[in-house]
This record gives structure tokens, C-alpha cells and sequence, in this order.
């Protein structure tokens, strides 16, 4: 009996699942996602073959569990996708987790390794608690289908000590796991493999500078294929700023915002746990707190409506930049590309301008009707000048649901 792999992607606020075929590369057979969790009415879309579905739903789908048991009744009882009707069809269920700790690869789910997660759940409560609710869920409602986890931060274990180690207290830390780990690296892991072969490169001789910018947005050095340094950090407040995040602040700074920063937040749950500082700067910052929306289409345009949309995209490009000068220095200029991915370096051509305009002493530049229009189809586009001084400009479209299922056909043959 032919079997599909189920890929799941939770984040706070969305929820996107993508039916595979189990063959090599995997093909997507259906895609849904419901966004919009924790600002109702929440949204659907749902793509199967050509047809495309956008809907509001009437459902009160307050969590990403509720979100996810929806997609997974509606899939299964649609008749036009009879290829998966039941946990019969299915081969296994690949999570996104993005907090692993120190796992270094992804993991079968078992009691053991689901207790190993529950206790990292600490360390990243806004992060990992969706992920973890839904493989419990399965674990109950599917049983027999294996769930797999593929963890954000694995990718990032290659990063030398004095990178991932803070200046802090040794015992501490070490008691406390509190060190850098990096995130989005199931997308860099996809960025690199697709970026290599787009340049005809082997993976392990590629050398970018890599740029994850969506409501959540790092940024990557990646030297012979592996990851030497990320923005990201102990969890993936630091770095960039993001929808709702600050991103790296002074961190006394939250002790001068409020003098209940340590107290537990009242978005605590009895399973959940963050402090209010946690909160402020994970869910009451970023570009929401300067502007009011988490949309940054209607941030990144030619004519911000207020000054302090202009800002907040001023803020994201001189941070972005920050990183850029540091990676290529850490790279000694020996940079194959520099590559925009996730939502915003997907879709923002404007970001792409004013970034690789801010770049043309590193020999960097773009041809600018190629960067209007986008990546189109295609996975990886050059949107370079061709004068061939400085690194190659790059648009990925990024997949993270492709790479868990991409990874488990490999491994599991
Ligand atoms: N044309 C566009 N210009 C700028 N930003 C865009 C555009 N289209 C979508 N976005 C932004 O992409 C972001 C979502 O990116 P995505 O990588 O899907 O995020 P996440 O996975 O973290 O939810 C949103 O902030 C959205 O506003
Ligand atoms: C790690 C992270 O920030 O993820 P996302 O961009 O999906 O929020
Ligand atoms: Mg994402």
C-alpha cells in the first residue's frame, strides 16, 4: 500500500501542514495552513494540485492543537484527496520543533525522547509548547504512525565554542544548557543544499551568508557547509528584530520597561510558563510595537504612510547590515553568495535594493528589473548584476516542511 508523509510546521500564531509522496524528492500532494490563531477570525488556505483555497473560518480554533486537529479533519474527509483518508495512509508525521537543545540530528519520537523534549520545554516555552501539543496529539489520535522531529537549532551545532559560549558564569551555564543554539536551521539546511546545487558547488565548499527574514528573521554564516555563526541565540529573541520580537537589546533594559520583568506573565498557562519580560519582548515588540501591524508589506513600500513604519524598516536594514559586515569579516570575503529567503526576502524586492545598495563596497550588486520580479517558480534565482566582483545575489524560496520530508525518505529509505 502506497503511504504519504505528513510534514508539520507549528508556529504561535499559524499552523502549515504539507501531504508528501514517499519517493525521492518527495512531492507535495496538499498544503494547508491556518494563520491568524491569536488575532481571530482565523484564516485557512489550502492548495491541492491547481486548486487553491483562501477562506475565513467560523471556527474558534484558539489553539495551534485546535488549528492542526482542523487542517487534518478536513484533509482527511476531503473527497478529492482520497490519497490520505485515515492514519492508515500515512508512513510518518515529520514536526518542526525549533528548540532541540543539544540533539544534533532529528529524532524518532519515543516516551524517552518525548521526555528528553518536555524538559527543554522550559528553555523555549513560546517556541516549543505548539509543537509539542501537537505530537502529543498524535501520539493519542494517531497512533500508529511514527512521529519524527527535526529540530531548528541542529544545524547550528557546528558553530565553534567561543561562538556559542557567553561570557558568563561556566557552572551556570553548563548546569542551565545556556548557551547560543540558532534557529531556522531546517530552512538553512534546505537553503544551502538548494543555493550549492544552483551553483554547481558541493554543499561542503559552499560558503554563504544566509538570510531567514520573516516574523521570525536570522541570518546565517555558513562556511564550507556548515554553520560558523547565527543571529540567533539561547532562544530566537536575539539577532534581528521580528513581527512581535525586539531582538538583541541591552538586556537591563527590560528591568527599566517594568519592575514586574521577572514576575510570571499573565499569558501563563499551568502548562506554559514565561515571565513577563519573556512576553513584553517576544510578543509586545518588533515592528507590531513601532507600527501596529505584523505585516511588513505594508511596512517595506516606496512611501510608508508614518514616520514610524520608515523607521521600523530602517531598523531592520541597519540590523541586517550589522550582520552582513560581520559574517563577511568572519569569512574572510570568501562569500559564494548572499541569499534572501523566508517571507520578507522572498517577496520584498525593496529590501533587496536598499540592502544590496547599502553592500556595494563588498562588490555586491543587483539587476534591479531581475529583483522586481521575484523568484517566480523557481527555488533559486539569481538576481545578480553579472559584473562577477563581489558574492552572487540569491533568492530561495525556502521549505521547511519539504526538508523534513526531503530528510526522512533519505534516511529512512
Ligand atoms: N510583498 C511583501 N513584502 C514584504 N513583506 C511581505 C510580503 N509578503 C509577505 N510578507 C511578510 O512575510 C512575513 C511572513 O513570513 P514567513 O516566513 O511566512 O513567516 P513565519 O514563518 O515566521 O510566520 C509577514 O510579515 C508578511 O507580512
Ligand atoms: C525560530 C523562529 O523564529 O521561527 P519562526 O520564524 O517560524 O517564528
Ligand atoms: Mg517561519
Amino acid at each position: 500500500m502506497v503511504k504519504y508523509i505528513l510534514a508539520v510546521n507549528a508556529g504561535s500564531s499559524s499552523v502549515k501542514v504539507t501531504f508528501y509522496t514517499y519517493e525521492n524528492p518527495p512531492k507535495a500532494i496538499a498544503d494547508a495552513q491556518v494563520s491568524g490563531i491569536t488575532a481571530p477570525p482565523p484564516a485557512l488556505k489550502y492548495q491541492r494540485g491547481d486548486v487553491k483555497i483562501k477562506e475565513k473560518l467560523e471556527e474558534k480554533l484558539d489553539t495551534p492543537q485546535d488549528a492542526f486537529k482542523y487542517i487534518l479533519k478536513r484533509c482527511f474527509d476531503d473527497p478529492e484527496l482520497s490519497e490520505v483518508a485515515s492514519d492508515a495512509d500515512l508512513a510518518y508525521i515529520c514536526h518542526r520543533v525549533v528548540h532541540g537543545g543539544d540533539y544534533m540530528d532529528s529524532v524518532k519520537i519515543t516516551d524517552e525522547t518525548l521526555h528528553h523534549l518536555e524538559a527543554l520545554e522550559d528553555l523555549a516555552p513560546l517556541h516549543n509548547f505548539s509543537a509539542l501539543e501537537i505530537i502529543r496529539l498524535c501520539r493519542k489520535e494517531l497512533p500508529s504512525v511514527p512521529s519524527i522531529t527535526f529540530f531548528d537549532s541542529a544545524f547550528h551545532q557546528t558553530m565553534p565554542l567561543h561562538v556559542k559560549t557567553y561570557p558568563i558564569n561556566q557552572k551556570i551555564a553548563q548546569a542551565n544548557g545556556l548557551r547560543k543554539y540558532g534557529f531556522h536551521g531546517i530552512s538553512y539546511s534546505f537553503i544551502l543544499r538548494s543555493v550549492a546545487q544552483f551553483l554547481g558547488k558541493p554543499a561542503e565548499k559552499t560558503n554563504l551568508i544566509a538570510m531567514h527574514i520573516g516574523s521570525g528573521a536570522s541570518i546565517c554564516a555558513i562556511k564550507d557547509g556548515k554553520s560558523i555563526d547565527t543571529s540567533m541565540g539561547l532562544t530566537p529573541l536575539a539577532g534581528l528584530p521580528g513581527a512581535t520580537r525586539s531582538g538583541s537589546i541591552d538586556p537591563s533594559l527590560v528591568f527599566h520597561y517594568t519592575n514586574e520583568a521577572g514576575k510570571l506573565s499573565p499569558a501563563s498557562t499551568t502548562e506554559m510558563h514565561i515571565s513577563t519580560a519573556e512576553e513584553i519582548l517576544n510578543k509586545q515588540s518588533g515592528w507590531k510595537a513601532l507600527t501596529g501591524t505584523t505585516d511588513f508589506a505594508e511596512i517595506a513600500v516606496e512611501h510608508p504612510p508614518t514616520e514610524a513604519h520608515k523607521l521600523a524598516f530602517e531598523i531592520l536594514v541597519d540590523r541586517i547590515l550589522g550582520y552582513i559586515g560581520s559574517y563577511y569579516v568572519k569569512l574572510n570575503g570568501q562569500v559564494d553568495a548572499l541569499v534572501f529567503a523566508g517571507g520578507i526576502g522572498e517577496k520584498s524586492a525593496l529590501l533587496r535594493r536598499t540592502l544590496t545598495e547599502k553592500c556595494q563596497s563588498l562588490g555586491v550588486a543587483i539587476d534591479s528589473e531581475t529583483n522586481e520580479e521575484g523568484a517566480g517558480d523557481e527555488t533559486v534565482k539569481d538576481i545578480s548584476q553579472g559584473t562577477g566582483k563581489g558574492p552572487r545575489v540569491v533568492i530561495c524560496q525556502t521549505n521547511e516542511q519539504f526538508e523534513m520530508a526531503y530528510h526522512t525518505v533519505c534516511s529512512r529509505g
